[in-house]
C-alpha cells in the first residue's frame, strides 16, 4: 500500500465520545482522514457498520473493558484492516489483542492526555511480531499526520520504562502523601516548597488515582521499579544522602560543567 493510498483512508475510532478518543477524531479529521465514530452502546450492528470500511481500527477505551470489547469485535475484524490501541501499558493489551485478531497489530501509547502541549506528542510504537513494516509505517504515518511524534519500542521495553515514569511517580507520591496522612499537628509546619509539591499532585490524586492505580496492576514492571526505588530509600535511611544527591543530580547534567556532580 502506498502512502497515498492511505492517506485519507478510513480510521473507525471505538470510545470517540471519549477525552482521548475526541481528541484523535479531530485530529484524524484535521489530517484529512475519514472518521467513523463508535462509541457506547456497542452492539453488533453498530461495531459492523462502523468497522466495514475501516484501513485502522483505533481502540480509545479504557483497560478495564478492552477485554469486552475485543470480544465484540473479534468476529468482525478482517485482514488486511489495522487494529492500533492507546493503552497506556503494553505487554497486557497486546497479548490480549493478539489472542483474538491474526492481521496487523500495532499498539500504541501516547505519551500525554487529551490537551497535550505542542512538545508533548510522542507517541510510543510497539508493533506485534508479524505485523509487516508496511503496515506499521502506516500507522506512525497516521500520528505524524496527526503532529505526534512516534517512536518505535518493544512492549517489555515500553512497559519497564512506564514503570519508572508513570508507576513510580504516582507510587512515590501515593506512599509519601500517605505517609503524611491524619496528622493535624503537621499543617502548621508546611513550607512553600512542600504546598508546590502538593498542588502538583492535587490532579494526579483527585482525577487521575483510579487510572494510575489500574496502570500499576496492569504493569508486570511496577513491582521492580518500587524495589528499585525502595534500594534508594534504604540509602537514605543509612544516612547516605549525598550519594542519591549526586546521583539524582544526573537529571541537569546538561547544566553542569562537572557532569551532574556538584561544585
Ligand atoms: O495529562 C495528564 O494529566 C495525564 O495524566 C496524562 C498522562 C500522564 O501524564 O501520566 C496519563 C496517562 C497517559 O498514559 C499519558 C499521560
Amino acid at each position: 500500500m502506498s502512502e497515498g493510498e492511505f492517506s485519507g483512508c478510513t480510521v473507525a475510532v471505538i470510545g470517540a465520545q471519549g477525552r482521548m478518543g475526541r481528541m484523535f477524531c479531530t485530529r484524524l479529521r484535521a489530517a484529512g482522514y475519514a472518521v467513523e465514530e463508535i462509541d457506547r452502546p456497542l452492539t453488533k450492528s453498530s461495531l459492523a457498520a462502523g468497522l466495514a470500511e475501516a484501513k485502522v481500527i483505533l481502540l480509545c477505551i479504557p483497560a478495564a473493558v478492552f477485554d469486552t470489547v475485543l470480544q465484540q469485535i473479534r468476529d468482525i475484524l478482517r485482514p488486511p484492516q489495522v487494529l492500533v490501541d492507546i493503552t497506556s501499558v503494553k505487554v497486557q493489551p497486546m497479548r490480549q489483542m493478539q489472542r483474538v485478531y491474526n492481521g496487523p497489530i500495532v499498539g500504541t501509547h501516547p505519551l500525554f492526555g487529551p490537551e497535550p502541549k505542542a512538545d508533548e506528542v510522542r507517541v510510543a510504537v510497539t508493533p506485534a511480531e508479524g505485523t509487516d513494516g508496511e503496515h506499521v509505517a502506516m500507522v506512525e504515518d497516521m500520528f505524524t499526520r496527526m503532529g505526534c511524534e512516534p517512536f518505535r519500542t518493544t512492549p517489555e521495553e515500553h512497559d519497564e520504562a512506564a514503570a519508572l515514569i508513570q508507576g513510580l511517580n504516582f507510587i512515590t507520591t501515593v506512599s509519601y502523601l500517605a505517609t503524611l496522612a491524619h496528622k493535624d499537628e503537621i499543617t502548621p509546619y508546611l513550607t512553600p516548597s512542600f504546598q508546590r509539591r502538593l498542588d502538583a499532585a492535587q490532579k494526579m490524586m483527585t482525577e487521575d488515582a483510579e487510572l494510575f492505580e489500574g496502570l500499576f496492576e496492569a504493569n508486570p514492571s511496577s513491582l521492580d521499579a518500587v524495589r528499585s526505588f525502595r534500594n534508594m530509600l534504604n540509602i537514605a535511611a543509612g544516612g547516605d544522602i549525598n550519594v542519591l544527591v549526586e546521583r539524582a543530580l544526573w537529571w541537569w547534567r546538561e547544566n553542569s560543567n562537572t557532569g551532574g556532580v556538584r561544585q
